[in-house]
C-alpha cells in the first residue's frame, strides 16, 4: 500500500507500515473481538454526511433540505437531513448577506451536542472548537440575544479557519454574542468560572482518519491512546472548572480506544468525587451505551456515522470552587492529527 496523508514531522521517524498495521490490528482485535473486521471495513468506507440547516439563513429553504430531497434525521434539531448512502449534498447556497444554508457534518457529532442539553439562554464554552462543526450545531440551539458562545482553540491557524466558518453562519449584527479565543484549554484559569454548558471535543487518535492515512498510522504505537488520554484528562479537568454549576460538561472524542473515552471520564470523576457525576445517556437514534454511562457510535452498526464517544457530566451546584487538578505533564509527542500545538493567548469577536 503506498503511503498516503500528511508527512509526519522530521523528528518522528515513521515505522514500517506492515509492522504498525499488524500492531494496530492486534490491538483493536483484542479490544473489539469478533466485531473488529466489520468495524474496520466500516471505518475504511467514505464518511457519511448530514446537512444541518442554519436557522439564521435568510433565503428560502434550499431544495437539498426539502422533504423528499433527503431523509429527516430523528434529532432535536428539526432540520437535519441525510442523503441515501453514496449520495452527496451540493455545496450550501449563500443568502444575500453571505450566510450559508447548511453545514455538512457527521450526525454522531450532533448527538454529542444534543447531550449538552442547551437552553436558548445558556452561556456555552466550546474548549476545542476549530474548525467549528459542533459550534455551528450549538448555535442552532442558542438565542443570541440572551445566550453566548465562546469558541476556543489552541491553534492560531485553526482559529482563523474557525472565524471564517462562524462568519458564514452568524449574522454580523449578532456576532458580539459569539467570541473566538485562542488559549491552551488545559491551562489553569484560561476561562474563568462562567459557563452553564461546556463542550470538550478533545484532540484524540481519530482512528478513522488514521486508518485512511497511512503516513499518520505509521506514527501510531500501542502507547498513543494513553498519551492522548493524559492530555485529554487535563483538558476535561480544566473544563469542569470553567463550569458555573449546576452545569453540563460534555466530553467527546472520535477515538476507538476506551482509555481515551470512559478511561478519561473515570479519571476525572476520581479527581472530583461528589462534585461531578455522569448523566447516563438516554436512548439515542443510533449508538450504544458504554459501561460508565457514556455513549459510543460506531459506523458498523450506525449506518456509517462515527466513530464518536461522548459522556455528559453534571457539575453539582456547590459554592466552593473545584480544586485544581494535579499536573499531568504535557502528554504531547504523539499527536496523530487534530492537534493545536502553537498555543498562545488572544481573544476577539467572531464573524
Ligand atoms: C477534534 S478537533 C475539534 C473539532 C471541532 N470541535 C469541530 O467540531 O469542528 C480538536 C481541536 O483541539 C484543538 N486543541 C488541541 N490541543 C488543545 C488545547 N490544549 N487547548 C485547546 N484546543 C486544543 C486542536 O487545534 C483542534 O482544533
Amino acid at each position: 500500500m503506498p503511503p498516503r496523508g500528511k508527512k509526519p514531522p522530521a523528528h518522528e521517524k515513521p515505522r514500517p507500515l506492515e509492522v504498525v498495521a499488524e500492531e494496530y490490528e492486534r490491538h483493536f482485535r483484542a479490544h473489539f473481538g469478533a466485531r473488529w473486521p466489520a468495524l474496520r471495513t466500516a471505518l475504511l468506507s467514505p464518511c457519511v454526511h448530514a446537512a444541518l440547516a442554519n436557522k439564521r439563513y435568510g433565503a428560502g429553504a434550499p431544495a437539498e433540505l426539502a422533504d423528499g430531497g433527503a431523509e429527516a434525521l430523528p434529532l432535536a434539531l428539526a432540520c437535519c437531513r441525510r442523503r441515501a448512502r453514496g449520495e452527496t449534498f451540493a455545496p450550501p447556497p449563500a443568502d444575500a448577506s453571505g450566510l450559508l444554508a447548511y453545514y455538512l457534518i457527521d450526525a454522531a457529532a450532533l448527538l454529542a451536542v444534543e447531550a449538552l442539553d442547551i437552553s436558548p439562554g445558556d452561556q456555552v464554552l466550546d474548549v476545542c472548537s476549530a474548525p467549528g462543526g459542533k459550534a455551528v450545531a450549538i448555535l442552532q440551539h442558542l438565542d443570541l440575544s440572551r445566550g453566548q458562545l465562546v469558541c476556543n482553540d489552541a491553534s492560531a491557524e485553526r482559529c482563523a479557519r474557525l472565524r471564517r466558518v462562524l462568519g458564514q453562519y452568524v449574522p454580523r449584527e449578532q456576532s458580539a454574542a459569539v467570541r473566538v479565543t485562542q488559549h491552551d484549554g488545559a491551562a489553569h484559569s484560561a476561562f474563568g468560572r462562567l459557563f452553564t454548558r461546556v463542550l470538550v471535543d478533545a484532540p484524540c487518535s481519530t482512528d478513522r482518519h488514521l486508518l485512511q492515512n497511512t503516513l499518520e498510522l505509521q506514527r501510531w504505537t500501542t502507547l498513543s491512546p494513553a498519551k492522548h488520554a493524559e492530555r485529554q484528562l487535563s483538558l476535561l479537568c480544566r473544563a469542569l472548572q470553567a463550569a458555573r454549576s449546576p452545569a453540563v460538561v460534555v466530553y467527546t472524542t472520535s477515538a476507538l480506544d476506551a482509555r481515551e473515552n470512559d478511561g478519561v471520564v473515570r479519571a476525572a470523576l476520581q479527581r472530583f468525587p461528589e462534585r461531578v457525576r455522569v448523566r447516563a445517556a438516554s436512548q439515542m437514534p443510533f449508538g450504544e451505551p458504554t459501561p460508565l454511562g457514556g455513549w459510543l457510535v460506531l459506523p458498523d452498526t450506525s449506518g456509517g456515522w462515527g466513530p464518536a464517544y461522548f459522556a455528559a457530566l453534571l457539575v453539582a451546584d456547590v459554592a466552593a470552587p473545584l480544586p485544581p487538578p494535579e499536573p499531568v505533564g504535557d502528554g504531547g509527542g504523539d499527536d496523530s492529527s487534530d492537534d493545536g500545538s502553537d498555543a498562545s493567548t488572544g481573544e476577539e469577536g467572531a464573524g
